[in-house]
């Protein structure tokens, strides 16, 4: 199922760049004329597929789950795709002894602050200490259920870089926001805590995850994806600069599957994917990360 129609371009002002693709203009993100006149290149970037298991998983259907990706590493190469796993804290440790290369593993969270006296929190050095290399920060569901503001995200990110963490840090806007009009001013917000907290960019991946689209069978559109990260390039085009802007990956994460997969994978600000649901089922998750090859 997708969500049908497109972003009002005619309420957000919408003007053609010279490569003809449909981005917004200066309302409600006021973009520098020096931007707007910049053709946007396509990220060539190697493709990330994330799979975050959430609150998901027993020892024996974890056991499986690594059993079946392991014997499914040979379906891809891992030159052309990173994949990274991401199951509950308590999780990890056995994922990490079960899953060797070409995975990577990733913390769903990371605390805010270092190790001491923090009940319940997993700081970054012990992640670091376990062999995980990865972590999210700023996942919806985190920001919805737990509080976690802007700024909370952009220090966690900070945090897990400082211990040597990659970090694919999540941003997003809920249904409300885009019905509203405050789509980009949302992301905008979202992208500048980043900014203002994240010294080294290349050891992030950026996941845009419309929160309408995460869990609900409601994909955004390939073109309505396309949109998004053509202007959150364009928005780090204008904060980072062109270089950083165009190595930086940029995945797509809400209700991917196996069938909407390839579709979405063709287009190119499209660097990947962040897999919920499907991450759960080694068969569609392989066929996901497979979907590499389209960019080839
Ligand atoms: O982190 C993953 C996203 O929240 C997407 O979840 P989903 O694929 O189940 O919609």
């Amino acid at each position: 199922m997708q969500l049908q129609g497109r972003l009002n371009h005619a309420s957000l002002g919408a003007h053609r760049v010279s490569n003809a693709r449909v981005l917004p203009s200066s309302r409600p993100v006021a973009l520098s004329r020096r931007l707007q006149q910049q053709i946007v290149c396509a990220s060539d970037a190697k493709f990330f597929v994330g799979g975050n298991w959430k609150a998901n998983g027993t020892v024996s259907m974890v056991d499986q789950l690594c059993k079946d990706l392991t014997a499914g590493a040979k379906q891809f190469d891992p030159k052309n795709v990173d994949v990274v796993v991401a199951p509950t804290a308590v999780h990890l440790q056995q994922v990490k002894g079960a899953l060797g290369a070409p995975y990577e593993v990733s913390a769903q969270d990371v605390w805010i602050k270092g190790p001491g006296a923090y009940t319940g929190e997993v700081p970054a050095e012990i992640l670091k200490d376990m062999g995980i290399t990865w972590t999210l920060t700023g996942h919806s569901e985190r920001r919805a259920y737990c509080g976690e503001t802007n700024e909370v995200v952009g220090q966690k990110t900070a945090r897990a870089l400082e211990a040597d963490l990659n970090v694919i840090p999540c941003i997003g806007e809920t249904l409300d926001q885009r019905n509203s009009g405050q789509l980009f001013e949302v992301l905008t917000a979202q992208v500048q805590a980043l900014v203002d907290n994240i010294q080294d960019w290349s050891r992030i991946v950026v996941a845009y995850e419309p929160v309408w689209a995460i869990g609900t069978g409601v994909v955004a559109t390939p073109e309505q994806a396309q949109e998004v990260h053509a202007f959150l390039r364009k928005l780090f085009t204008e904060k980072l600069g062109p270089q950083t802007a165009s190595t930086l990956r940029i995945i797509y994460g809400g209700s991917v599957s196996d069938s909407n997969c390839k579709d979405l994978a063709t287009q190119p600000d499209i660097d990947g994917f962040l897999v919920g649901g499907a991450s759960l089922k080694s068969g569609a998750f392989l066929t996901i990360v497979g979907s590499h090859s389209v960019k080839a």
